[in-house]
């Protein structure tokens, strides 16, 4: 990853949107705001989601050229260090604080809690459940009624969805009377963040009133029971980026989230679970329905076959790249939860196995399109079994 520190130089880190041996969110530098530095825009040069990432000649020639003269650049901690700490830019103090944000691994509490009242306060609600939209799920958000509608660009200090399928907005609204908000757009690791932050949102969910964290998820079927188009209500993960020492938690804990050493076992409610078995049953799905353990892998590539069959040993049914990282988190903040993934491939485990079953994108969207309905409703059943609930 490259940025631009104020004399035009280039800076790197380490490739993942985020920059080399820090994961601790306790980074300090200088910012000194000066008027009429050039520099390029934070959207050009850094970030997953920077349009330019990676390219740094070319704005480095824009510059040259004079071509986006008076853009600004978002400063990496490196080239923040290079300067002595200390960086010549004309950004304001609350673009400063954005940068800093942005560049760290993990939020601090405070800034959380200043997205959830950007949220509260904009929305004028307080929702007491939050929906994950998986890919290709998003019209898990468009049955809520009365939606008021955030683009994550538009929220401050918040990322942005990269990924086909993931739109990025989240949305607010009832649905089957209750206050609920939803992701259309998750962020996943493969996209250049930090665990942490991929699941800061559900973090920002918690300060905005949730207690119970619907996440869904596309996944490929590692158990051959599963068809394409079914759906599994997951009781348990294998987490296998936790094998590998990465975790939404690391760094200084904040116990106003959460223990530093929080336990999972009774990660997935399990009320919930045997709610959705039923509500599977009336709409006739049963034998679509099963319940299994999740893995999650960093991803973007799909799996290996000799990848699949361990996994297969370890007792995972379905894998995917999302939706660990945000049940940990939100386990920590002590919210119930509730996640379920839809089979859009079938993985192949053996070598014998047909050519022609490699997962693909397009695949798992059209999947997801196809079984939107059913999702939907399931997940709009157990929202009413929950309000219900609640109100009696
Ligand atoms: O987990 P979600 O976001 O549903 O998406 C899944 O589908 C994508 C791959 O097709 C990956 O992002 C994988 O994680
Ligand atoms: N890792 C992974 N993610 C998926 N998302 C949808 N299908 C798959 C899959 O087969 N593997």
């Amino acid at each position: 990853m490259t940025g631009y520190n104020s004399n035009g130089e280039v800076a790197t880190s380490n490739g993942n949107g985020h920059s080399n041996g820090h994961s601790n969110g306790h980074k300090t530098a200088d910012y000194t705001a000066q008027e009429n530095a050039t520099m390029c825009s934070r959207d050009c040069c850094s970030g997953p989601g920077g349009s330019n990432k990676g390219a740094a000649t070319s704005c480095t020639e824009k510059k040259k050229s004079g071509i986006g003269n008076g853009e600004k650049i978002i400063p990496t901690p490196q080239s923040l260090l290079q300067n002595g700490g200390k960086i010549e830019c004309f950004l304001t103090p609350e673009e400063v604080r954005a940068i800093r944000v942005l560049n760290e691994d993990t939020y601090p509490y405070e800034v959380i809690q200043e997205i959830a009242d950007f949220i509260t306060k904009g929305s004028g609600m307080r929702p007491k459940i939050g929906i994950i939209c998986g890919s290709g799920l998003g019209s898990l958000a468009e049955i809520i009624q009365d939606p008021k509608i955030f683009e994550y660009e538009k929220i401050p200090n918040f990322p942005v969805s990269t990924v086909e399928g993931h739109a990025g907005k989240l949305v607010i609204g009832t649905l089957e009377g209750a206050t609920v908000m939803a992701m259309q757009g998750r962020f996943h690791f493969y996209e250049g963040y930090p665990l942490a932050k991929c699941s800061m949102p559900v973090r920002v969910m918690k300060l905005c009133g949730v207690e119970y964290l619907f996440a869904t998820n596309a996944a490929g079927g590692i158990n051959p029971r599963y068809a394409v188009g079914d759906i599994m209500l997951m009781h348990d993960h294998v987490n296998m980026l936790g094998f590998a020492g990465n975790s939404p938690l690391q760094g200084p804990n904040d116990p106003r989230f959460g223990p530093r050493f929080p336990a999972l076992v009774n990660s997935y409610n399990k009320e919930l679970i045997n709610k959705a078995i039923e509500i599977g049953k009336t709409m006739g799905i049963e034998s679509n329905v099963h319940v299994g353990v999740y893995s999650c892998l960093g991803g973007p590539n799909y799996e290996t076959i000799a990848e699949l069959k361990a996994l297969r040993m370890m007792g995972v049914d379905a894998v995917g790249m999302s939706t660990v990282h945000e049940v940990i988190t939100a386990r920590h903040c002590d919210m119930k939860v509730f996640a379920f993934s839809l089979i859009t491939n079938k993985c192949a485990t053996e070598y014998s196995d047909k050519k022609d079953e490699e997962a693909n994108h397009e695949e798992v969207m059209a999947v997801a399109k196809n079984r939107q309905k059913a999702c939907c409703e399931l997940v709009a059943r157990l929202v009413r079994e929950i309000h219900s609930n609640a109100a009696s």
